[in-house]
């Protein structure tokens, strides 16, 4: 069996991005740029005001002094006249600030009357004044290629004056679920011996948070006709497809055995995980294939441990970056490490990480619970309470 590290290196020197596109920027949120955004403006674009209120020479700002009001200067106004000794301009927030200006009093510490405006309370060091490119100049590289445009790139992306982006495709992703005993959500009471397919609804909504769209869903059974027709039909669909159940050594686990005719290539089968080891990945025509386990929290582990970078590399982005390892202190004591790599499920206590209750592989109750996966190497000594483990963000 080999080991979570090499499984990982095997996916990252098999697994190549697919193609870019350019997309206006109102359909790019959540993808993943395949470009550099450097800045076509500086920002600020000149010298604007950060408040309210009027822009004059530090040189006349004492309090008591009054300034004649030579004109204003409003954000998407006219460039407002330069302002001489004893004058002022009104101005307003994100306003050009008039030549000669070198502070801007916010209105709050003025009086204004006819044409004229006195300082009337004495104000602080700041001069309210954004220099012109103080945030970025022209040119400057803004976003590099690889990141993903999630709701604060895509503020850099439109300030960077962009109005569309060369981005990587979304992944087409297939789920199908695999075992007799699935019922749909909602109908497994009706069937005695049915229970509610859980595992695709969590798959799918990590797929659809990780940026590949869901094409095709399919729950199968156990006949192995039915299902390599199922599979055939998702690869005809999706770029690559997850199929959960079925990957074991049982008589109807035919998780693998459904895409042999479909010519699959594994690149590798059984990893040395807890949970998780029977995760698989192979290839058939031309198409990725993800085997998860069956059981509801390897499947959800081996999905944020495989899948998600998988997501990634597909993307154009590294997949170690998405297995982005912290440091945190345990709050309590654990057992040593056993002969897989275990990834235990903790949730985030004031004393530090503490795991949940039961480990089981099935649980599927206190799931929604689990906030870190902590990383056991094997055979690991025990840890004390205080020591630092690396966790990943499940
Ligand atoms: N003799 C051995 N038995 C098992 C081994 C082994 O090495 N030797 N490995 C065990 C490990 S580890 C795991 S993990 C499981 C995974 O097996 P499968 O991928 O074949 O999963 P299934 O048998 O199909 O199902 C396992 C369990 O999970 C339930 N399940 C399956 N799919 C869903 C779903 N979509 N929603 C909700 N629940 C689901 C299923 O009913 C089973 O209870 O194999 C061990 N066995
Ligand atoms: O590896 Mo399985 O996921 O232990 O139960």
């Amino acid at each position: 069996m080999i080991t979570f590290d090499q499984a990982q290196a095997l996916l990252a020197a098999a697994v190549t991005p697919l193609g870019i596109e350019e997309l206006a920027i109102g359909e790019a949120a959540g993808r993943v740029l395949a470009e550099d955004v450097h800045a076509a403006l500086p920002s600020p674009r000149r010298d604007v005001s950060s408040m309210d209120g009027y822009a004059l020479r530090l040189a006349d700002a004492a309090v008591s002094s009054t300034l004649a009001l030579v004109g204003e200067s409003f954000a998407g106004g006219a460039l407002p006249p330069p302002v001489g000794p004893g004058q002022a301009v009104r101005i307003f927030t994100g306003a050009a600030v008039p030549q000669g200006a070198d502070v801007v009093i916010i209105q709050e510490n003025c009086e204004a009357g006819p044409g004229q405006v006195t300082i009337e309370r004495a104000f602080g060091s700041g001069r309210n004044i954004r220099s012109m490119a103080g945030d970025f100049a022209a040119g400057d590289l803004l976003l590099p290629k690889g990141r993903r445009l999630d709701p604060l790139a895509m503020v850099t992306l439109a300030a960077a004056d962009r109005a569309q982006a060369m981005v990587f495709n979304r992944p087409r992703v297939a789920v199908i679920a695999t075992g007799d005993e699935l019922a749909a959500p909602g109908t497994a009471r009706d069937h005695p011996l049915a229970i509610p397919e859980s595992v695709s609804f969590g798959i799918a909504a990590m797929i659809g948070e990780h940026g590949g769209a869901i094409v095709h869903r399919a729950t199968g059974g156990d006949s192995l006709p039915a299902l390599e027709a199922a599979a055939g039909e998702a690869l005809g669909l999706a770029d690559l497809v997850v199929i959960t159940g079925g990957a074991s050594v049982g008589e109807r686990d035919f998780a693998k055995a459904m895409f042999a005719p479909h010519g699959l290539d594994l690149v590798f089968a059984k990893v040395a995980i807890k949970p998780g080891k029977p995760v698989w990945l192979g290839r058939a025509q031309g198409k990725w294939v993800l085997g998860l386990p069956g059981n509801p929290t390897s499947a959800m582990v081996t999905a944020r441990l495989f899948l998600v970078p998988l997501l990634a590399v597909l993307q154009g982005q590294r997949g170690d970056a998405l297995l982005d390892w912290t440091d945190l202190p345990l709050g309590t004591d654990l057992p040593p490490g056993g002969e897989r790599e275990t990834f235990v499920r903790m949730m985030a206590s004031p004393r530090g990480l503490v795991p949940l209750g039961n480990q089981d592989s099935g649980v599927q109750g206190a799931l929604s619970s689990a906030q870190w996966l902590v990383r056991r190497a094997i055979a690991a000594g025990a840890a004390r309470a205080g020591e630092t483990v690396p966790a990943l963000r499940f």
